[in-house]
């Protein structure tokens, strides 16, 4: 009998949603948002925005509530918690809503999953969200005691990544050494040892700038812009990285400004190349050494400009796996399958 899994994965600038039968996706939908929209508050603006985007889009999409048997949402920045596949509860509702470790458009994902759950009495999900926190307490220790570093990451996608590439060793995930790169509009870099992300950046305010995070910035600079800047943290995390330089989120179309020989656009994807280099080289310290594979995943990895430029930066030593793209639908539908088939147990939040 057929099990339709409905997936939601809200980002920054669109709504991804798609609908797998077991694994084998049958639907799938970018649902986008106009310019303004991006501003709006999550809740209860965003929110309802995106559910009513999603049901439209299930109605168009022929596909009847009552063949849904379970939803996976993405999780945002809930609270710290270990890899795995959690059943959506008040608690979680909560503080998604509340935003307790910041805000995210995937917070809204939960929230409108469980509704859409609760009108078709079925059970909702979430796999790997942000919050997954598995750091070494060793990474979290700062040069200020006050100051702890904290796990915020596209968990769902590394993880998924890093355990195609420890197959791809033939080995288990939890036995291979994996450094995962994910280049997006957002990027984190994590050090994968014994089936655990111990260490790893992510864009908002670590490690190298994406596309639109500015990344690690010198301290007394940054907090010179803190105190000129009100809306500082919406430079860190939306209007940063490239998009501060060019004002596009189109690496495509910056590739092509340095290709016609604009000068900034050269050195800037040369300084976005190297920063994304000198953070992988980091987090050999992790290893006290090279790891066993270094898999590079992400929608910037499909341009072949920075897949050359990245790969050059980053020598001989790697035995380097490319996933271009992202594969969070299909590991937020396979995690779920894996629990409506008891293959899994879910976890309590
Ligand atoms: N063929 C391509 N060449 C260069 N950049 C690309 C290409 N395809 C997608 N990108 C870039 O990938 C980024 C989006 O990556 P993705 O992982 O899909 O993002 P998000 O973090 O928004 O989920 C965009 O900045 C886009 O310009
Ligand atoms: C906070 C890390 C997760 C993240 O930034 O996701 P998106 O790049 O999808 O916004």
């Amino acid at each position: 009998m057929s099990c339709y899994i409905l997936v939601i994965n809200p980002g920054s600038t669109s709504t991804k949603i798609a609908v797998f039968d077991g694994e084998r996706e049958v639907f799938r939908k970018t649902l986008t948002l106009q310019e303004n929209q991006l501003d709006l508050p999550l809740f209860p603006e965003q929110y309802l925005i995106r559910k009513g985007q999603i049901l439209r889009a299930l109605v168009d999409s022929g596909i009847e509530s009552k063949q849904l048997c379970a939803i996976a949402a993405r999780g945002g920045r809930l609270k710290p918690l270990s890899s795995g596949v959690y059943r959506i509860n008040d608690q979680m509702l909560k503080d998604a809503r509340a935003g307790l470790q910041g805000v995210h458009p995937a917070n809204t994902a939960v929230v409108i999953a469980s509704e859409i759950a609760f009108e078709n009495s079925i059970e909702a999900f979430t796999v790997d969200p942000i919050s997954v926190d598995e750091m070494a307490d060793w990474a979290k220790i700062t040069g200020i005691r006050d100051i702890t570093r904290n796990s915020l990451s596209h968990a769902l996608n590394m993880k998924a990544i890093a355990r195609r590439a420890a197959s791809q060793l033939g080995k288990s995930y939890e036995e291979a050494k994996i450094i995962v790169a994910h280049l997006g509009g957002g990027s984190s870099v994590s050090a994968h040892l014994q089936g655990k992300m111990v260490d790893l950046y992510n864009s908002d305010k670590e490690g190298p700038f994406a596309v639109e995070r500015a990344g690690a910035l010198p301290t007394h600079e940054l907090a010179d812009f803190a105190r000129s800047h009100d809306d500082y943290l919406h430079h860190l995390a939306h209007v940063g990285g490239l998009y501060s330089h060019f004002q596009t989120r189109d690496v495509e179309k910056i590739v092509e400004m340095a290709r016609a020989g604009d000068n900034r656009a050269v050195v800037v994807l040369q300084a976005y190349i190297y920063n994304i280099a000198k953070y992988i080289f980091s987090l050999l310290a992790v290893f006290g050494g090279y790891p066993d594979a270094l898999a590079i995943t992400g929608g910037v990895v499909k341009s072949e400009f920075v897949r050359t430029a990245l790969l050059e930066k980053l020598g001989k030593g790697f035995r380097v796996f490319l996933f271009p793209g992202e594969f969070e639908m299909e590991s937020l539908a396979s995690g779920v399958y894996r629990v409506i088939t008891g293959r899994e147990k879910a976890l309590e939040y």
